[in-house]
């Protein structure tokens, strides 16, 4: 059979490439407004004008096909078929962007050269307009010996004009010009140059909003206090603007769990269910709210272009430890999930300045952290309001937040001084143009962190918690005894116990450490389940999680425990991905050793700081 016609996206990174592939297959593949976006092959189907179906791959962004990181690798090599298990696309639609022609010129002439039939996408048309840059598409064409099709991807302008180029090129293939530039990089920037300054219509010299917003926001003093501003905001916003939904969401999960008591007679049955299931889960799924409000900010950060500002602005303090500006975007993807994060380290080309990042990558504060955090926050610090209406309980996160940072710099440090010794790589990457971020790439992303969030409660938090109540329920104690302490996680949890005491932490705390390896967030899944099966009679049942750890933690153990979970290693998932991405045993082993370390380290302090200003 003859497999199906393979069409590849390709181009300069931030040209827009997974925007225009979401737009032709209806696919919902990460936008941000910054280069290094995607770093792995992804692929979709869309259906020619005759009803015959057409693979698409959209590709990470490269400068070239000489590649300088593992992520530009993955370009060259499906490029140039010498992917393993994958042939060489049949086409290409290259991404132009408009408003950066000439350095994006350069790879395109090299993709051009392979000789593929290819539609060349001149994208961000609308931003070149607003900075008074007008092109001749029909100049590029004849230049450069390909269909040119003006799009803007994300108003899905000119989708269906390169729909009908695409559908033209497949019914008969034509190969691109072979008036062969000379392939040396020097030549085919100067071409690059003669071809964008020949398709110039009219441009009026001042590309004035991205300049004059950079100097203020990329002012030496200005810009780093801005930066903590925004920060500062974010982490306010987290628990001001939350309340309401989280009552909601409170006390739709009340509801469910007084009808399936209801329901279900009493029976070991009906414990699973409302102690294990509900309990436990329902105390993570109220921290939605409070992680949405993160992202969104975050996305809005990112989708504007600011997020590559807030880069360089750091790019100093990154220096200063021996980090590359390059390291940036995936610690900060590693807010959202170490996982992605550690993926994300593909785009730097120092091996060592990749390994160190990837090390410290988990010590930045992840949305599983969340939960945690927020449940002892609010159980603990008094929701006062400070000076200028600042929320201690924001500036609590805040702080924990930083915290995780400068642990991070910190360690990043010590390893450039020692194992991962070496010179760092100093390249930085382009600017993007600032722009509202479009309303639907914010949805879409809102909406993955929802689907990951519930996926991740109803599988991995599910399950945990639903053995961890089984091993809390048995053996059943004896009259007089409590439940959880005759249990076998009972038993396990003072073994460990013994290890933490000295750092302050309790039974509770270390009957949740085993079972949050799966997944952070479990840790207060745990602890509800655990306080729900022990308290049998209906009023107890009815008491919130916070009111409960009030009256058993002291306020040093509850502090210790935040200090815990800033460095501990509590993610089997992160673990794994290291060993994948560093090939080996020895530094994932690396990392949790020197993790947890840490993390018993600043527990202890903690909590010992906290005893002797008798707190
Ligand atoms: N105004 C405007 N913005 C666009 C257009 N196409 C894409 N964008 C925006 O440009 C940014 C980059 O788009 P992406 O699709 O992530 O770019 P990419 O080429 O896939 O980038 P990498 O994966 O990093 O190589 C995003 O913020 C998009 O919303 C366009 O035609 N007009
Ligand atoms: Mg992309």
């Amino acid at each position: 059979m003859n497999p199906l016609p393979l069409v590849a996206v390709a181009g300069s990174p931030n040209a827009g490439k997974s925007a225009l592939f979401n737009a032709l297959t209806g696919a919902r593949q990460k936008v941000g407004n910054y280069p290094g976006v995607t770093v792995e092959r992804k692929s979709g189907r869309l259906q020619l004008a005759d009803g015959r179906p057409l693979e698409l791959v959209d590709l990470p962004g490269a400068y070239s096909l000489e590649p300088a990181s593992p992520d530009e690798a993955v370009t060259r090599d499906v490029l140039l078929g010498q992917q393993k298990g994958e042939r060489q696309p049949d086409a290409l639609v290259i991404v132009l962007d408009a408003s950066n022609l000439d350095n994006h010129l350069r790879f395109a002439l090299q993709l051009i050269e392979l000789g593929l039939p290819t539609i060349v996408a001149l994208n961000m048309v609308d931003l070149a307009k607003r900075d008074g840059l007008e092109l001749d598409p029909s100049v590029l064409e004849r230049e450069l010996g390909v269909p040119v099709v003006e799009t803007v991807a994300v108003r899905r302008r000119g989708i269906s004009e390169l729909q009908g180029a695409l559908d033209d090129m497949l019914a008969a293939p034509r190969c691109g010009v072979h008036e062969s530039v000379k392939a040396d990089i020097i030549h085919l920037q100067r071409r690059a140059r003669e071809i964008a300054a020949a398709a110039v219509i009219r441009e009026t010299p001042v590309r004035r909003w991205t300049h004059r917003l950079d100097s203020v926001l990329l002012h030496p003093i200005m810009g780093p206090v801005i930066l903590a501003a925004i920060m500062f905001v974010m982490f306010q916003a987290v628990f001001a603007w939350s309340e309401t939904p989280v009552a909601w969401i409170e006390s739709g999960v009340a509801a469910l769990s007084g009808l399936a008591a209801q329901i279900i007679p009493s029976s070991l049955l009906r414990s699973m269910v409302v102690d294990g299931a509900i309990a436990g889960v329902g105390a993570v799924i109220t921290f939605l709210p409070q992680i949405l409000i993160l992202f969104f900010f975050i996305l809005l950060l990112e989708g504007t272009g600011y997020m590559v500002r807030a880069a360089f602005l750091m790019d100093r303090v990154m220096h200063g430890v021996g980090l590359s500006g390059r390291a940036f975007i995936p610690l900060l993807s590693s807010f959202a999930c170490a996982v992605p994060g550690i993926m994300a380290t593909r785009t730097i080309d120092d091996p060592k300045d990749r390994l160190t990042t990837i090390l410290v990558a988990p010590l930045m504060t992840c949305s599983a952290r969340l939960p945690v955090y927020t449940l002892i926050i609010a159980a603990f610090i008094p929701n006062t309001r400070l000076a200028w209406g600042v929320g201690l309980q924001g500036l609590v996160m805040f702080g924990l937040y930083v915290t995780g940072i400068a642990g991070a710099l910190l360690a990043a440090f010590v390893l450039r001084r020692g194992v991962l010794k070496g010179g760092g790589g100093g390249f930085m990457m382009e600017l993007p143009k600032y722009q509202w971020p479009a309303a639907k790439d914010v949805a879409i992303g809102l909406l993955t962190r929802v689907e990951i969030f519930l996926k991740r409660a109803g599988t991995i938090i599910l399950g945990t918690t639903i053995l961890l109540w089984a091993l809390a329920s048995f053996p059943q104690a004896r009259p007089g005894e409590s439940q959880v302490d005759a249990s076998i996680a009972g038993k396990i949890a003072s073994g460990i116990e013994v290890v933490v005491r000295p750092i302050g932490f309790n039974h509770d705390i270390a009957l949740a450490l085993l079972p949050a390896m799966a997944a952070r967030e479990v840790a207060v899944s745990a602890i509800a389940t655990v306080y729900s099966i022990d308290s049998s009679d209906e009023t107890a049942a009815a008491t919130k999680l916070e009111d409960r750890l009030q009256g058993r933690w002291s306020l040093a153990t509850a502090l210790a425990f935040l200090a815990w979970f800033v460095f501990a290693p509590q993610c089997i998932s992160t673990i794994a991905v290291t060993r994948r991405e560093t090939n080996g045993w020895k530094w994932p082993l690396f990392m949790v050793s020197y993790l947890f370390v840490l993390a018993y380290c600043a527990a202890g302090l903690t909590y010992w700081t906290a005893v002797s200003l008798g707190l």
